[in-house]
């Protein structure tokens, strides 16, 4: 097994695609903001008296833009967390490369095709479930590399 040191390339894949993820997550949120600005749309009385708008929490973009975010929080963290123990299971470099590359960029598609330029389903659909069956790939590798030894 690959040594758990920074020097190994598949830790080093990890750190760096986390790293994107984590910036990905907080510029989904933003997206919400945006939304809420240009709309003129807020969630709170005092917002809404600073910015000139209205208090509505019903509006279908910032609703839309809330959920991609959403559903990045039900996901990326898992990512993280199993991420990490996959890359003790010593996966050669090139398969968990291409694993975490994958993931990154549905995740990236799912906030596209879901709150920038919504497209018809099974799009969503299709960008969701690669980087799910990622993550259960790497569920499922940890426990029968684990499986055993305790
Ligand atoms: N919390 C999700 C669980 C299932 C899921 O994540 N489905 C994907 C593919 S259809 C999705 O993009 N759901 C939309 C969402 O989370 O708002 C939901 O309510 O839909």
């Amino acid at each position: 097994m690959a040594p758990v040191s920074l020097d190994n390339p598949v830790i080093r894949s990890y750190l760096f695609y986390s790293g994107v993820l984590g910036l990905k997550l907080l510029g989904t949120a933003l997206l919400t903001s945006k939304a809420r600005y240009t709309r003129k749309v807020f969630a709170n009385e005092e917002d809404a008296r600073y910015s000139g708008g209205v208090v509505k929490v019903n509006d279908p973009e910032v609703e839309r833009a809330r959920r991609a975010h959403l559903n990045d929080l039900e996901n990326i963290p898992v990512f993280w967390i199993l991420g990490a123990i996959f890359v003790t299971t010593g996966p050669s470099a090139s398969v968990a490369t291409l694993l975490f590359r994958t993931y990154t960029a549905m995740r990236f598609l799912h906030t596209i095709v879901y709150a920038v330029k919504p497209l018809p389903q099974p799009t969503r659909a299709i960008v969701f479930t690669i980087p799910f069956l990622l993550t259960v790939y790497m569920g499922v590798n940890i426990i029968i590399h684990y499986a055993e030894g305790f």
